[in-house]
């Protein structure tokens, strides 16, 4: 993964199930969701996104299928149960007899369990005496759901041929930064892949993370990734020799702006779609390596900074010219949210259709999915995708 543009080859997708029917009006602001999704729709959806990626060549791997397969390794297994299965929530006696269940299971029901997560009531019976199971209501969580397991794009990062697990601000998503960090590790496929960074490190989502060109990296810093995870992230890249410069942005800490990525995304090599209301007070701090430590300079405008970084003469922005309102609606609704499948082939969510007329002018093709369910999570294709590897061109 040199760059957020070039060919796509393999991606890492996660098609959405039970952990979905698990919110309610009571749970979804703790959860990270908007609204509660129409499961069966999203689905559909999530296929239709999907096959839109395989017809353009692009393999798909699904993030539950790998776990499956994962899960069939016994230290694999343990290692799930000892992050999945939570003794502080649970006391000895639930979690034990949890744990001496879920290891006489099939891989499939271990996987459906950590994603989908278990209620008290689903707790499996035993003979002995609990206060914690006469005290928790029936629909508590014993494990908890993961339905933003959806947004591959924020619990792994590829940069160049390694693997970095991002380190998830929020409780209600740091658990599947356990899930992922299982599957690179035991998961065949991955089985020789180089790390980067570490999910115990300060905190990084992948959805701050771009790869801008090859050893130029921009994270945005705001609500979820800390100004400590940002120079961690850069500390660790340039000691893997993965990066010549990174750009620190900060951006405002909301959640209509959680990552960069939802205000900035590249659509094709030189080119960037972006949030009009930011595009003239974006900033960056740039990082380089210098003897085994590391030099800062700026604050200076993004656009200037990310140019010279590259190598290029300018960054073009594709002037969505929108008016305030239409901007901020459809910036909402991840419009500027889109994900390079090649150099100016973007998917992006059809319901922004002021945004995708401005792309298509500017010469962007763009493959339109449609997203009113999966969207109720506030996430667009970006980050629902997870690319492993891009052709480097
Ligand atoms: N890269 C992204 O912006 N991912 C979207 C994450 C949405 C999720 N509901 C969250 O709040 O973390």
């Amino acid at each position: 993964m040199q760059s957020e543009v070039d060919p796509l080859e393999t991606v890492l997708l996660h098609r959405p199930g039970n952990e979905l029917k698990r919110l309610t009006p009571r749970n979804n602001d703790q959860l990270l969701f908007d609204a509660i999704p129409w499961v069966d729709r999203a689905q559909d959806e999530h296929d239709a996104f999907a096959e839109t990626l395989r017809a353009r060549g692009v393999g798909v791997l699904l993030l539950r299928d790998l776990l499956t397969e994962t899960l069939s390794d016994t230290r694999a297994q343990a290692s799930a149960l000892h992050s999945g299965v939570d003794e502080r929530r649970l006391g000895t006696e639930v979690a034990d007899t949890l744990r001496s269940h879920l290891t006489s299971v099939p891989p499939e029901t271990l996987a459906e369990v950590l994603v989908a997560g278990m209620t008290f009531e689903e707790l499996p019976a035993s003979e002995g005496h609990s206060l914690v199971r006469r005290m928790h209501h029936a629909h508590d969580f014993a494990i908890d759901p993961l339905p933003n397991l959806l947004f591959t794009r924020d619990s792994s990062v590829w940069v160049g041929d390694r693997v970095a697990i991002a380190s998830l601000l929020l409780p209600a998503r740091r658990r599947e930064s356990a899930l992922t960090d299982l599957v690179y590790a035991y998961h065949p496929r991955f089985a020789h892949s180089p790390r980067a960074y570490g999910a115990h490190s300060a905190p990084v989502e992948g959805g701050d993370v771009l790869v801008l060109a090859p050893g130029v990296l921009a994270v945005g810093v705001g609500e979820r990734t800390t100004p400590a995870g940002a120079e961690s992230f850069a500390r660790s890249v340039f000691a893997d020799g993965l990066a010549h410069t990174v750009l620190a942005v900060p951006i405002t800490q909301t959640r209509a702006s959680m990552h960069l990525d939802t205000v900035c995304t590249m659509v094709d090599r030189d080119a960037v779609v972006m949030y009009p209301a930011i595009q003239d007070s974006l900033t960056a701090y740039s990082m380089r390596p210098v003897d085994k430590d590391l030099e800062v300079s700026g604050p200076e405008p993004f656009l200037e900074a990310t140019a010279r970084a590259m190598g290029i003469e300018r960054m073009r922005v594709i002037d969505t010219g929108l008016d305030p309102v239409t901007a901020e609606r459809e910036q909402w609704e991840d419009g500027n949210n889109t994900f390079a499948v090649a150099p100016g082939v973007v998917v992006a969510y059809e319901r922004n259709a002021e945004t995708n007329a401005r792309l298509e002018e500017a010469g962007i093709e763009v493959l339109r999915i449609s997203g009113s369910e999966l969207g109720t999570g506030r996430g667009g294709p970006r980050c629902m995708s997870c690319p492993i590897s891009r052709a480097a061109l």
